[in-house]
């Protein structure tokens, strides 16, 4: 018959030395390749023997392509890997930390801060398993997925992708891992790639990024983590133990720094940690330029890159365009002795590992049988549940009032005022990493979801309440209208944004925000809703405020978050995060011997549904 390695029946390491044992270096090199979908023709990946392919954010097929035109592209690119002399399939990554967030019409769900705001590590593995299906339904196997960063510093644009800043709410959060991959069976070995292949249900994830991401000086992105071993170990470095335990399939390295060594250089951390006292035996990929990114300026000395990376411990590298350069500066440097051929054979039988672990030998072909899961009814509900748990309420009545939430469905003076830029922004209420790398603001069609406006609607206007919408009404509005409206929703917050364009020093509410909460709470009993990627500064406002709620990132399903406002559910999330009084205080986290907040990690006022 066949070829030992392509004999599903022998044991997965005598299938992996059978067939790196009939490899040539080029085909051992293509296989730590991952170059971008635009480059990504079959010819290419045919003739360099290319593992991997991946969608940057955004980078789709066509625009609001539906799920057939991704399986048709994957599978069109999967042609050109089986069609090699060994046939050994190729592996589609694409980044899916909130949903399937470049994919049009896919279920958005709360960012991790807010998923984090839950405490409720069930719910998020069934987030992780609709997410998987959501992934499969476009034919991809592979996700870069989940970041699993301890944010300690909300001035980091990449915050709300960390579920807390307490390491231990981050491990419990890696049941996502479970929900992507499928729950390694009882008896099941752990610590060991894990992905459920039967029913091609899952996808393979990523635990990212390796390591200390979330603690950059300053939460400049991409920066120096400055700590002891030991800070490290206690800090940033627990969600790795989960993740290895349940049989992550990959790991995704760092642009950031430990005490001034480039992490995608770090062998100590990658090698002699990850690899030996911890026995991950996935493969460790690196993140976009990643080595580039070694040097300063970037691609400064791309063969001292290449060396230093390889050796480093990674295995696969997300080029993900100069792929001819990467293949022969590599080739290059194992010819002549600097990079020894056992570490690409470490490497390259990783990749194999996870590829065979996942059946992608068995199914390398996708097909459109799940296309319906894509953006389902059951997985809206299911965000919109999350949304519900994410919310936290962080004050509910001025002192001396009675509380002001849950509102009534029916208001007394027959209108309610409904303002501020983010009640009406599905683009803003999803954030970064959806449609496009960076997001989208606006209705545009770009996707499908309900705006919290949209949610408020349809809660009471079927109890006969008249709903005004003004984006950002002047004091001059609200005076001659206010004895119209029993009390008023704002709902503001950030702009969407993406890693270093998310940098912010000074944490205010964007303008017009502050206005509108002058304008409005100054004269209507007002309910403030801020939409963002993490704390603000609100400590001015909050007299004039008679309720204040954080909603984070909720995604499409911005029913969720009238779903409490109005009392069909009540409040139950707590703080995932220290909220500041001011950014001079930064950074402040629960534990710190001076911690003087204005709300405090696990905070969150509760009501009953009404
Ligand atoms: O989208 C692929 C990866 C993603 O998985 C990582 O979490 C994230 O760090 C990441 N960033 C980029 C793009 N980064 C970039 C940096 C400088 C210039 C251009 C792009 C790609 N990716």
């Amino acid at each position: 018959g066949g070829a030992r390695y392509k004999d599903p029946t022998r044991p997965l390491n005598a299938r992996i030395d059978d067939l790196l044992g009939r490899m040539t270096l080029a085909e051992k090199i293509g296989q730590m390749s991952q170059i971008e979908r635009e480059k990504a023709t079959p010819d290419v990946i045919n003739k360099y023997f290319i593992g991997s392919v991946l969608s940057g954010g955004g980078s789709v097929p066509a625009a609001n392509a539906p799920p057939e035109a991704w399986v048709k592209m994957v599978n069109d690119m999967q042609g050109g890997a089986l069609s090699t002399r060994l046939g050994i399939p190729m592996l589609y990554g694409i980044d899916a930390v909130h949903g399937h967030g470049s994919v049009y019409k896919a279920t958005i769900f709360p960012h991790n801060i807010g998923l984090g705001c839950t405490r409720d590590p069930e719910l998020v593995k069934r987030i992780g398993a609709a997410v998987a299906l959501e992934v499969r339904a476009t034919g991809i196997p592979y996700i870069f997925a989940p970041c699993v960063a301890v944010c300690r510093d909300p001035r980091w644009g990449r915050c709300y992708e960390s579920f807390s800043e307490h390491p231990e709410l981050v491990q419990n959060m890696t049941s996502i891992i479970s929900g992507f991959q499928g729950e390694i069976p009882a008896g099941g070995r752990k610590g060991v790639p894990f992905v459920a292949s039967g029913g091609r249900r899952n996808v393979a994830a990523c635990a990212k990024h390796y390591v200390g991401d979330g603690g950059t000086a300053g939460g400049i992105n991409a920066n120096d983590t400055v700590a002891t071993f030991h800070e490290l170990l206690s800090l940033h470095m627990p969600p790795y133990y989960n993740a290895v335990i349940r049989g992550v399939a990959t790991v995704m390295v760092s642009y950031s720094s430990f005490n001034g060594v480039k992490m995608h250089a770090n062998h100590f951390l990658v090698t002699d940690f990850l690899k030996k006292r911890l026995r991950f035996r996935g493969f460790v990929i690196s993140d976009y330029q990643g080595l580039d990114f070694i040097t300063t300026p970037e691609h400064a000395d791309y063969l001292l890159s290449i060396k230093l990376g390889i050796l480093a411990g990674i295995d696969m590298v997300m080029i993900p365009f100069n792929y001819t350069e990467f293949i022969d500066d590599l080739t290059l440097l194992v010819q002549n002795g600097t990079i020894p051929m056992s570490r690409i054979d470490d490497a390259v039988r990783r990749i194999l590992r996870v590829k065979f672990t996942m059946g992608l030998f068995e199914n390398p072909y996708a097909d459109t049988s799940l296309a319906g899961e894509l953006g389902k009814q059951e997985h809206r509900d299911l965000a919109r549940e999350a949304v519900r748990k994410s919310l936290v309420l962080l004050k509910n009545g001025k002192p001396g009032d009675k509380p002001l939430l849950p509102l009534p469905k029916k208001a007394y003076g027959g209108s309610i005022l409904v303002a501020g830029s983010h009640a009406d922004d599905l683009g803003s209420q999803c954030g970064g990493w959806t449609i496009t790398w960076q997001g989208f603001t606006g209705n545009n069609n770009l996707t499908a979801g309900t705006t919290i406006l949209d949610g408020i609607k349809r809660a009471i206007e079927p109890a006969g309440t008249d709903v005004v919408y003004a984006g950002n009404p002047d004091a001059d509005f609200v005076q001659r209208n206010k004895a119209r409206f029993d009390y008023a929703i704002v709902v503001v917050g950030e702009p969407p944004y993406a890693e270093t364009f998310g940098d912010n020093s000074n944490l205010t509410i964007p303008a017009p925000g502050p206005d509108v909460i002058r304008n409005v709470c100054g004269s209507i009993r007002c309910v403030v809703v801020i939409v963002s990627g993490r704390q603000l500064v609100v400590e001015p406002y909050l007299d004039a405020i008679d309720a204040l709620v954080a909603a984070w990132l909720p995604g499409t399903e911005g029913q969720g978050v009238a779903d409490v406002l109005f009392g069909d559910y009540g409040f139950t999330g707590k703080l995932s995060r220290t909220w500041f009084r001011s950014v001079e205080q930064l950074p402040m986290n629960v534990g710190d011997a001076h911690y003087d907040p204005l709300f405090p990690f696990g905070f969150g006022l509760e009501t009953q549904p009404s």
